[in-house]
């Protein structure tokens, strides 16, 4: 998917969907080695990885897997609810999936990894927030979130 400017998405700048699915499956590999998150994700579906790979990866500008697969933004949203995740970890599931992307060299351009950060960031901030609360506070037809290159433009021209 390309702007009309003829600006790639951050999905095709990071490589596609194959990059996106090894991300995710080499992340997950990690969590279930990590003391603090492994208690929190052994018992995960075994669609999750797949999931999140597309949920992040239609975020990102590539195509609509996740809503083509019945889901949205409320329903990934619920699949946090009650789960009392906490900012330790928080920070290392950012640590580690950001570990992976260094370890496959996803883009290493500022422009990239600022973007991909900053969603990051966002995202996992909510999925704190949202595992503290019981029920869903959002409207069930919010749209999925859409993420681009923000301040810093991109992408990256040397
Ligand atoms: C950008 C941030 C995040 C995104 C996009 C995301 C995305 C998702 C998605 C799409 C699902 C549903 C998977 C399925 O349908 O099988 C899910 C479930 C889940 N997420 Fe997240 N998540 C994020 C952050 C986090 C964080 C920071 C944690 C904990 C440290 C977490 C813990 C979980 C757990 C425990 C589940 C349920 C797993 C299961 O029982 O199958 N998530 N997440």
């Amino acid at each position: 998917m390309t702007t009309n400017n003829n600006i790639p998405s951050l999905y095709e700048w990071a490589g596609g969907m194959p990059v996106f699915e090894k991300l995710i499956t080499d992340f997950y590999s990690k969590v279930l080695h990590d003391e603090l998150l492994a208690p929190i994700f052994k018992h995960m579906s075994p669609t999750h990885q797949q999931h999140v790979a597309h949920f992040i990866a239609e975020v990102f500008g590539g195509p609509k897997s996740y809503s083509a697969e019945g889901g949205s933004h409320s329903k990934m949203v619920q699949k946090h609810l009650g789960k009392h995740l906490t900012e330790q970890h928080r920070k290392r599931w950012v640590q580690l999936l950001v570990e992976t992307a260094d370890e496959m060299h996803l883009p290493e351009d500022p422009e990239f990894r600022s973007a991909f950060v900053a969603y990051l960031e966002w995202g996992t901030r909510i999925a704190v927030i949202n595992s503290n609360e019981t029920e869903l506070k959002m409207d069930e037809e919010q749209p999925m979130p859409k993420w681009g290159w923000g301040e810093p433009g991109g992408p990256y021209i040397p």
